[in-house]
């Protein structure tokens, strides 16, 4: 038992950069639901997605953005990072707010999207690696 729990400890976990987007509009946030057959399938997320090689966050977001969503985005600025370590893996959410965007918004990867005011948030089922920017979307909704 003792050797087990300390091999667990010992074992190495992969982190994943990733990039969420606060797109936001008459005052309500954009939220999609991952869609089954994925990691955190049901729950809610901001969009976005892994950080590639040679991309910076920036990049990532009005990649995944466009891809995802069909959007064409301006990066705005840096909102916060978080950190949640699932077990198998650790994300690190690199989130940052949309300055604008444009187009005919049509869902690629999710269920489900809404636009929600901070109320609506609350009863959503959020990956837990979101929940301490939902804490935080009050300083800007
Ligand atoms: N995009 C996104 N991913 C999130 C959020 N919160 C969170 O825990 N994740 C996790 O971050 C990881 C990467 O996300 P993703 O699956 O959307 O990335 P991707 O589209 O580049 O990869 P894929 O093609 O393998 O699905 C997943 O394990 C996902 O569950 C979030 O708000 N947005």
């Amino acid at each position: 038992m003792e050797a087990f729990a300390l091999g667990s400890n010992l074992k190495e976990r992969p982190v994943i950069h990733v990039t969420a987007a606060l797109l936001i509009h008459n005052g309500k946030v954009f939220a999609a639901k991952r869609s089954s057959g994925r990691h955190l399938a049901g729950y809610w997320e901001f969009p976005g997605g892994k950080i590639e090689a040679n991309e910076t966050a920036s990049e990532c977001l009005e990649r995944e953005l466009a891809e995802e969503l069909n959007l064409s985005t301006e990066i705005g600025s840096f909102f916060m990072k978080t950190t949640h370590d699932y077990g198998d893996k650790k994300v690190v959410l690199h989130v940052y707010q949309i300055a604008s965007f444009m187009g005919e918004l049509q869902l690629v990867d999710h269920d489900e999207y809404r636009w929600l005011s901070l109320t609506d948030c609350t009863p959503l089922k959020w990956a837990p690696a979101d929940i301490p920017i939902v804490n935080r979307l009050a300083t800007i909704l």
